[in-house]
């Protein structure tokens, strides 16, 4: 693939600018119309492509509901005048996306930017280039006008022009932490919004009162769905001391049952990583954490299917680590690959303080049938997200981002109307004007 330059950037930009300036003017209800033949399409022709690109038919409804929420205010001022205050757009939005929910990562950018009125200029990851273009298409056909939704393919340097382009109102980054900071570096130039869905090392949190089942049914979901490619993962697995044995028993059990090869087979839980690379430094992780006296409890080694077409696959076996503690590597960075670092604790006290122990503030979670404890711990999390007796639980409906440096910014919900359109205060005089001249 042949990045896209200078010209090429700026080319997207101009077209995704002549769309907005005609998109932006028409009502909600018209632009709700595309959006929803968009749903539709993607609905219709879910059998043919994979479970998780087919569910982000859910993105065009809750979009549509925005576009119906998109409500400014009335203020009363002395003397019969007021102000009220519209939600405009803001103009030529910019999309990067990381590679590991690629469709989704365009859908949940796009579907609100252009519900508010804007066009998006979408650079997906190079690593994963292809949905992007599958959702471009989508749009098309739905109607969208053309430009509207570009996109361009490229790194780094393509990401930077489209970060630097005079023409771009607003950056929205889903990625690691240090290209966050970057991009944040580059739309500050340029006096740009940012929206920033970064890292993580989520902390999950299972005292002894919890229902037991469920809370070793949220750990697994916490740290192996996607081969734990997942941002939000609770990944430091904080367990009260009583209860440990019990868990480790029934984790390791089912850990060591999970059935790893071709994601295309309805049995398969778990694939392969996404590139040889990110696979050694995920078992890099490993080894350094056995070096620094973790113990692995199962997995955390290169499988290679018996299915000989899947040989040459980046698979590694869902992997649990014990005698973990919290200054260990495995348990501060995050390794975004099937690896969950347990730690056992005793008062909820000293858990919230090793849980919080951290620059990151993506998402936590905390399993317990106490319900005053439940809110008491969510209260004193700082993560943008925390779970209470479940993990990894996405709908489009509920606002999604980080807190401390796993970024700024919602995405989902209808608080994503606020980060894709601007605030404009109309005040109306409706006596005669006092002057002081
Ligand atoms: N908070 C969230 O919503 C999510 C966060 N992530 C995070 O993403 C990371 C993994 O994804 P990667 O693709 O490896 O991240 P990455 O930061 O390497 O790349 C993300 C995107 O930024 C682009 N990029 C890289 N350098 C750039 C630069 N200097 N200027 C402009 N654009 C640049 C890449 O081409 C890619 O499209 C993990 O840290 C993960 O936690 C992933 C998914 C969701």
């Amino acid at each position: 693939m042949i990045p896209c330059g200078e010209e090429e950037v700026d080319e997207a930009i101009k077209s995704a600018h002549s769309a907005y300036l005609k998109w932006s003017k028409l009502s909600g209800m018209e632009r709700a119309r595309f959006m929803l033949e968009a749903a539709r399409i993607i609905r219709v022709n879910a059998c043919n492509w994979s479970q998780k690109i087919a569910k982000n038919g859910n993105i065009y409804t809750s979009s549509l509901r925005m576009v119906f929420l998109y409500l400014g205010q009335h203020i009363q001022l002395p003397g019969g005048s007021f102000a009220y205050t519209r939600r405009e757009p803001l103009g030529v939005c910019v999309g990067i996306g990381a590679w590991n929910y690629p469709f989704q990562i365009a859908a949940w950018k796009s579907a609100p930017a252009m519900a508010c009125g804007n066009a998006m200029v979408f650079k997906p990851s190079p690593m994963t280039p292809v949905t992007a273009v599958m959702l471009a298409e989508i749009y098309k056909e739905a109607g969208v006008p053309d430009g509207l939704f570009n996109v361009v393919q490229g790194g780094a340097e393509t990401g930077g022009l489209l970060c630097h382009h005079p023409m771009v109102a607003k950056v929205s980054f889903t990625g690691s932490v240090p290209t966050g900071k970057k991009i944040m570096e580059m739309a500050a130039k340029g006096v740009k919004q940012v929206t920033l869905e970064l890292g993580g090392k989520s902390p999950l949190i299972i005292f002894k009162d919890c229902e037991l089942e469920n809370a070793i049914k949220g750990a697994l979901m916490a740290n192996f769905l996607t081969q734990g490619e997942v941002c939000c993962n609770g990944t430091r697995v904080f367990v009260q001391r009583e209860i440990m044995p019990q868990f480790l028993e029934e984790v390791v059990k089912r850990t060591k049952a999970i059935p790893v090869g071709d994601p295309m087979c309805e049995a398969t839980r778990m694939g392969a990583l996404i590139s040889k690379p990110h696979m050694e430094k995920v078992l890099g992780f490993i080894k350094q954490a056995k070096e620094q006296g973790a113990k692995v409890l199962c997995g955390g080694e290169q499988f290679v299917p018996n299915d000989p077409k899947l040989k040459d696959g980046y698979f590694v076996s869902p992997c649990v680590l014990d005698n973990c503690r919290d200054d260990m590597t495995c348990v501060k960075e995050e390794i975004f690959g099937p690896v969950m670092s347990v730690l056992p604790f005793d008062t909820e006290e000293e858990v919230l303080q090793r849980a919080n122990n951290t620059t990151f503030g993506l998402a936590s979670g905390v399993f317990t049938r106490d319900i005053a404890r439940a809110h008491r711990v969510a209260e004193n999390l700082q993560a943008g997200t925390c779970y209470i007796n479940n993990y990894n639980v996405g709908p489009v409906e509920v606002p999604f981002g980080g807190y401390k440096m796993s970024g700024f910014g919602r995405e989902n919900g209808q608080v994503t109307i606020e980060y894709y359109s601007q605030l404009k205060t109309v005040v109306v005089e409706m006596g005669d004007v006092e002057s002081i001249f």
